[in-house]
């Protein structure tokens, strides 16, 4: 990777030999490998057995979880905050691994519709839960930097499955939650 940051330098007319750029293509292939590490992660080692039994069956909230992703278009970076939750069906999730389950899909090249389905349907799958809701909303460098560069733009997203999906209530308590 380092060699195809080098050519990239050269071919925006930049001299990779400069002193500000030596160690660039290193930088940047580390930083690359950084924000695309959720391809190296799987569900297991990233909830590492944190499922603990309870009896709980309210709805769980966690919200303002912020998120930083790559745009699979343009790869520049979207950035903004998603909103979890699920009621709990005989077990509940360590309360760290529902944000690293974000960062594991956040750091792959994404589309903001799917990465939002991507973390529904993983907390679903792990914990087996009566419902699930998450609403994510961003805001897409590459529609403010370039391109159409509307700064003020944002996309919402939501997921809703079980009993988010089936029970207008249920949606509605979690709506109501988030809010503030
Ligand atoms: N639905 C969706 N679209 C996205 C997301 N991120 C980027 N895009 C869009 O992907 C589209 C790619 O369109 P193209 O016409 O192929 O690419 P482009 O010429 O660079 O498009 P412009 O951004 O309009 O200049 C654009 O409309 C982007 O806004 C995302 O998370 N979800
Ligand atoms: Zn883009």
């Amino acid at each position: 990777m380092e060699q195809e940051f080098k050519s990239i330098i050269e071919q925006i007319g930049e001299d990779p030999q400069r002193e500000g750029l030596i160690d660039t293509p290193k930088r940047a292939a580390k930083a690359l490998k950084f924000l695309t590490q959720g391809y190296e992660q799987d569900l297991n080692s990233v909830i590492n057995g944190a499922l603990f039994n309870s009896d709980c069956d309210s709805m769980v909230v966690v919200n303002n979880i912020e998120l930083y992703s790559l745009c699979e278009h343009h790869m520049l970076p979207f950035t903004g905050r998603c909103h979890i939750g699920y009621i709990p069906n005989g077990k509940v999730l360590g309360l760290s691994k529902i944000a690293r389950i974000v960062d594991m899909y956040a750091r792959r090249l994404q589309i903001q519709e799917n990465l939002t389905q991507e973390i529904a349907h993983a907390i679903m799958a792990v914990t087996d839960a009566k419902g699930v809701g998450v609403v994510m909303s961003a805001s897409h460098l590459c529609m403010r930097m370039r391109g159409v560069e509307k700064q003020n733009s944002e996309m919402k997203t939501s997921c809703m499955l079980g009993s988010f999906l089936k029970c207008k209530d249920t949606r509605a308590e979690f709506l109501t939650l988030i809010r503030d």
